[in-house]
């Protein structure tokens, strides 16, 4: 059997496994990395890539249809089968950057072979055993399917097969109100389908509710139905004719079904119990250093259990480099981490929401807010609904909400003021070009100063005092 000693071994090709082995070689290290399925993982081929070029369809689809500013909108009658070439054709053009032959050019050895551990030190993949003085497992997550009664006798799509259907859905049922299911939602909306979203619970409810309420109220607008504290019970029917029952009584018909209740760990196929890798039913178990229950092994991105995006699995790859390449400690922090939902409007969040702030914090909390009603580039563009809200503590901001236009894009001001320690003042004072829509963040935070300016008697005491000054 073929044997290979190595410096660090990765396991999966996603974007944690990726940017570890990427970083990794180029410093000097001998890298082994193993996929056993497709490079670039979840993100590239199943997930953020394919979702963010469909809503692109139908956000375009949208604005042809609906006209604005004195331009007559046109049916676009949207064709769903372009939609989904040009879904590919991104996929395609971004592959060659996670590609085998581009880590092989930055000499990485790759396997492509599923990996299960053998000893503590030691795995198998194929045929070949690797041993490495470190190993990380990057084995990411599948979705999430729940035992609903009579699902396992119906036809329906996960994030792995819907983006594979050329055929336009008449009617989607979409099981779940997270970030995918209505991210999805809308894009096929959008494309011409009617949609109908059944959630459990609240629909992005780890969202800051005000700021989820203007998502929710925005699809409804365009006609897709969302259904909250609908638990589903039971799913019957064949393709085409698809019967969903409700914990409140209701039945929802349609013509296809996604689930998008949320994702798994792939644990299974590792063996991790030889290697004395501990895990549960939310992932790898992990120190704050990325690092599991055996000192050689890390586990980083989705299968480490935590928050699951392509940019908290490179944030992991950038922390484990430092101990594995250069012997020196890191700790991984979460509380400057962001993330987006790219509905239109978007949302996006930083740091602490209001009601976390609140709880944490209590009264020291002061909340900043301004809203896209007041920001001359959103009225200019009609997009003027959606807000910011800033939670500050003594002079700083600990986290941020945005909804409305490019929420994902103008997040990143609070990301950098929250990542450096940075001041409100810091954001007050700078400029921003007038009119953009990142205008806001600088409203939000005078937002915070002028009450302190404006209301303080202390402040007109003195203006006074210098006026009488010659
Ligand atoms: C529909 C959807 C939309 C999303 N949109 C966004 C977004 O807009 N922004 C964002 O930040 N995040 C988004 N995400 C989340 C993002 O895709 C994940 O957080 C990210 O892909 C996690 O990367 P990862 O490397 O941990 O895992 P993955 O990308 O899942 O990679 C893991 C890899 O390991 C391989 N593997 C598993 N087991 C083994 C084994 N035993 N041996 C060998 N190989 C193995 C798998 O085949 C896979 O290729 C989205 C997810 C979905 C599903
Ligand atoms: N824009 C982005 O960054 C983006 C987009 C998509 C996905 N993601 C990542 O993927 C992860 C998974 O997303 P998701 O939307 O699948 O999961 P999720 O956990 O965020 O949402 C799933 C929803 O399904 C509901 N649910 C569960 N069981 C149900 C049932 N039987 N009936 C009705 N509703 C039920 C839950 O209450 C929950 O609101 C996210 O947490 C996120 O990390 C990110």
């Amino acid at each position: 059997m073929p044997r290979i000693e190595t410096d660090i071994c990765v396991i999966g090709a996603g974007s944690a496994g990726l940017s570890v082995a990427a970083g990794a070689v180029q410093m000097g290290a001998r890298v082994v990395l193993i996929e056993g399925h497709e490079m670039g993982g979840d993100c590239l081929n199943f997930g953020c890539v394919p979702s963010k070029a469909l809503l692109a369809a139908g956000h375009k689809a949208h604005d042809t249809a609906r006209g604005a500013f004195g331009i007559a909108g046109h049916d676009p009658a949207p064709d769903f089968a372009a939609a989904k070439d040009h879904v590919r054709a991104v996929i395609d053009h971004i592959a060659p950057v996670d590609s085998q032959e581009r880590f092989e050019g930055l000499g990485v050895t790759v396997i492509r072979d599923t990996a299960r551990f053998l000893s503590e030190t030691e795995l198998q993949a194929g045929d070949t055993v690797i041993a490495a003085r470190r190993f990380v497992v990057a084995t990411g997550s599948r979705p999430l399917v729940p035992p609903i009664p009579g699902l396992d006798g119906v036809p329906f799509h996960t994030n792995e097969t819907i983006f594979d259907l050329r055929e336009r859905p008449a009617h989607l049922i979409i099981i779940g109100g997270g970030p995918i299911g209505l991210e999805m939602a809308q894009a096929h909306r959008r494309l011409g389908c009617r949609v109908t979203v059944l959630e459990g619970a609240k629909a992005l409810g780890r969202d800051d509710p005000e700021a989820a309420a203007v998502v929710l109220e925005a699809l409804r607008a365009e006609g897709i139905e969302i259904a909250e504290g609908a638990q589903v019970t039971a799913v019957s029917g064949t393709e085409g004719a698809i019967r969903v029952e409700t914990g409140d009584g209701a039945t929802h018909e349609g013509t296809h079904l996604l689930i998008a209740v949320g994702r798994q760990p792939n644990v299974e196929a590792l063996d991790l119990d030889k290697a004395h890798v501990g895990h549960d039913r939310k992932g790898v178990t992990v120190d704050r250093g990325m690092r599991t229950t055996n000192r050689r092994v890390y586990a980083i991105g989705d299968v480490a259990g935590g928050a699951q995006f392509t940019h908290v699995a490179g944030y992991h790859a950038g922390v484990i480099i430092r101990p594995m390449l250069f012997g020196l400690p890191a700790k991984a922090r979460t509380d400057h981490i962001p993330w987006a939902t790219y509905t239109d409007p978007e949302l996006a969040q930083v740091g602490l929401t209001e009601a976390e702030a609140r709880k944490r914090h209590g009264d020291r909390l002061t909340v900043a807010r301004a809203d896209f009603a007041h920001n001359d580039r959103a009225i200019a563009t009609g997009q003027a609904r959606g807000f910011a809200k800033v939670m500050v503590v003594k002079g700083r901001p600990v986290g941020a909400t945005i909804v409305g236009p490019q929420a994902g894009e103008l997040i990143q001001t609070w990301a950098l003021a929250i990542s450096s320690g940075l001041k409100m003042s810091a954001i007050a004072g700078m400029i921003a070009p007038y009119p953009t829509l990142g205008e806001i963040n600088k409203r939000a935070a005078g937002a915070y100063f002028s009450p302190r300016l404006f209301e303080s008697p202390l402040v007109k005491r003195v203006v006074r005092f210098v006026q009488r000054l010659p």
